[in-house]
């Protein structure tokens, strides 16, 4: 069998293909999903129902954003909330996402001691010959347990071409009062990232990054242009643009002159609900209403894109 073909290479060749770095996430909150999507969704119990409804809306927002970004960024949490329908929901996204040609990063920030970490890794990215339709072609990883936590994911995304996106500046306001923590003058994201840059010198692609990226918020842009330098080779997912306040000035930084060229390599920027639920505010509520959803995540992603292209270099 040959070698699965790097991650990074994979993720950079869509990014170029599509001339952006930005990623629309898949979040579908009950609350915020258009009248439409609700109306048509059926199934013999409340929660089929609604798996129903959120699976109708993922696939629709793919079949919108399809052509216009080179990734999709699934909520675990969202889905998972559904139980066992969710969860076969998900996997039916997924599958939807890769069929049109997208790389999908599964956020379920997952994380446990190194033996039952294994089964994390295998079950959502892979470890099955042939690979199933449904398995992400990343998955956001939660550090916490420590280094040794990491092994599993790394062994099983190199195995299978996938990769890792792992926990180092989080997005939230109060990210700061662990990951800040300074242990020997080094804080935790400072340590993660130092990590994470040893292992990528040993993954390294074609495209010049490894396969094992790091989670750093737009809405923190000083340390996320320090990260961007402290971890040349890792690719970063750049969630907090859009509806948590991050603008383009902002996430500047994340990418690298490595390989200057339009499209902006070295990093993925995601926004989730402002894309999601564009019909329901404005600019595009006006315009298009939940009746015509879609074509409001399409105008919202195109204006991301629009966005963006003012800063990848
Ligand atoms: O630091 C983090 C890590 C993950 N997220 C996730 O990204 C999206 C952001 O959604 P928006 O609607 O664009 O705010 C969401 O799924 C979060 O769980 C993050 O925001 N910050």
């Amino acid at each position: 069998m040959s070698a699965p073909h790097h991650y990074a290479d994979r993720l950079h060749a869509a990014v170029r293909s599509k001339g952006t770095p930005a990623l629309v996430g898949i979040d579908p909150r009950l609350k915020s999903l258009p009248a439409p999507v609700l109306d048509a969704a059926t199934g013999p119990t409340e929660l089929e129902r609604f798996a129903d409804a959120f699976e109708r809306f993922g696939k629709g927002l793919i079949d919108a954003v399809a052509d216009l970004v080179p990734a999709v960024k699934p909520q675990s949490a969202f889905f998972e909330e559904l139980g066992p329908p969710g969860v076969a929901a998900l996997s039916r996204v997924i599958a939807h996402a890769r069929a049109a040609g997208l790389i999908v990063i599964l956020d379920a920030k997952r994380g446990d001691i190194g033996s039952t970490a294994e089964a994390y890794a295998r079950g959502l990215l892979g470890g099955v010959d042939p690979p199933r339709p449904d398995m992400a072609d990343a998955l956001t990883v939660n550090p916490f347990l420590g280094p040794d936590t990491l092994e599993p994911f790394v062994n099983v995304a190199r195995e299978r071409g996938a990769g890792l996106y792992v926990l180092c500046k989080t997005s939230n306001p109060l990210s700061g009062k662990y990951q800040d923590a300074e242990l020997d003058g080094v804080s935790t994201t400072n340590r993660i990232a130092a990590h994470l840059d040893l292992i990528c010198a040993n993954s390294i692609g074609e495209t010049g990054y490894g396969f094992v990226g790091a989670v750093v918020g737009a809405t923190y842009p000083a340390e996320l242009t320090d990260l961007r330098n402290a971890m040349p080779c890792v690719p970063l997912l750049v969630p907090g643009y859009g509806s948590q306040g991050g603008s383009a000035a902002d996430v500047a930084g994340a990418f690298d002159e490595k390989c200057g060229e339009r499209g902006g390599l070295g990093a993925l920027i995601n926004s989730s609900r402002a894309v999601n639920f564009a019909f329901s505010a404005e600019p595009f509520a006006a315009e298009f209403g939940p009746a015509r959803w879609q074509e409001a995540s399409a105008a919202a992603a195109r204006a991301m894109v629009e966005d963006l292209r003012a800063i990848v270099r």
